[in-house]
């Protein structure tokens, strides 16, 4: 099913970004690019803000953050209640972020993954469903701090 994608980088983050935003539209996704339209210096947090800012006004939409090593945007992204962004760097991450822990953001490092392996995790993090159930009552507690 089409999904709403959210998604940003920085400098180190832009290659892999340009290749995910074509590879997600030809899938038939409804993909927003946030920038930066340039591979040129720019601060992470900044990137990170601008989708979670979206992902707030867009109920059910996911975000994609990618960085040199996908650390930062995911540090950045999980200061924002109602954020659950996970970084994967394999397949069973990207599968079990969403069904235990419903992750609403997919991190990625470029300087990390090859681009082969992040269009697959991509893939797998939209697909993936949420199985609820004792994971619900888990990720509930994350309100309680
Ligand atoms: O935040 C990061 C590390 O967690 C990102 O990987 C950044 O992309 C990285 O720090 C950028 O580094 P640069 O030396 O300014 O290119």
């Amino acid at each position: 099913m089409a999904k709403k994608v959210f998604i940003a980088s920085d400098h180190a983050g832009f290659c892999l970004k340009q290749i995910l935003v074509r590879h997600l539209q030809e899938k038939g996704h409804d993909v927003f690019d946030l920038g930066p339209e340039q591979a040129v210096s720019c601060d992470y947090p900044d990137s990170a803000f601008k989708v979670t800012d979206k992902l707030l006004e867009n109920e059910g939409a996911f975000g994609i953050l990618i960085c040199g090593t996908g650390i930062g945007m995911s540090m950045a992204a999980n200061k924002v209640k109602g954020i659950r962004a996970a970084l994967a760097s394999c397949e069973f991450h990207a599968r079990a972020c969403r069904e235990h822990n419903n992750a609403n953001i997919l991190c990625l490092g470029e300087r990390v993954t090859g681009a082969g392996l992040a269009v697959n995790l991509a893939d797998i993090f939209l697909e993936t469903e949420f199985l609820e159930g004792r994971h619900l009552r888990r990720i509930e507690l994350f309100n309680m701090k």
